[in-house]
């Protein structure tokens, strides 16, 4: 079965304390769960070329500097995921939530106070815990 390519920005602050999430919106896959901004990989886009594109659209940042983090593929209700999620940590504008969507910046030590989808229990597990990157 061919996964679903998703891409998605964990928006790092200079210090690298805090992540900018947003709130998914209402009548979309998700609802109401916060997530780290991006979404599906287009035909003949490379994985940054996507990213790139996605945090633009979501958010209004101009990517100066990813770095691939982790891949999980999780399967949901008969559709296989792959989630690949990139580290940002240097871009250009203050990131917002461009479709009307709820943004927020939160200490990474308190994202566990946030609802996320299941597919990101693991990686918000990784990046919660002190001195993950
Ligand atoms: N962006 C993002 N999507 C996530 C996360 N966790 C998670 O389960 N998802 C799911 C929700 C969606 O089913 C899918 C992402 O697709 P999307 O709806 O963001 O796709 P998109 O931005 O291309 O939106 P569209 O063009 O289809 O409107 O992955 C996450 O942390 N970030
Ligand atoms: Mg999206």
């Amino acid at each position: 079965m061919k996964p679903l390519k998703i891409v998605a920005g964990i928006i790092l602050n200079p210090k690298r304390t805090e992540v900018f999430i947003t709130k998914r919106h209402k009548n979309v896959q998700k609802t109401g769960y916060w997530e780290f901004p991006g979404g599906k990989v287009e035909t003949r886009e490379s994985y940054q070329e996507a990213l790139i594109r996605e945090l633009k659209e979501e958010v209004g940042i101009v990517v100066i500097k990813l770095n691939h983090f982790e891949r999980s593929i999780y399967k949901e209700q008969g559709t296989l995921f792959q989630f690949d999620f990139f580290l940002v940590s240097l871009f250009e504008n203050e990131p917002y939530g461009r479709e009307g969507q709820k943004g927020v910046w939160i200490k990474l030590s308190n994202l566990k106070n946030y609802r996320f989808p299941k597919a990101n229990i693991s990686i918000i597990d990784r990046i919660s815990k002190k001195n993950s990157f």
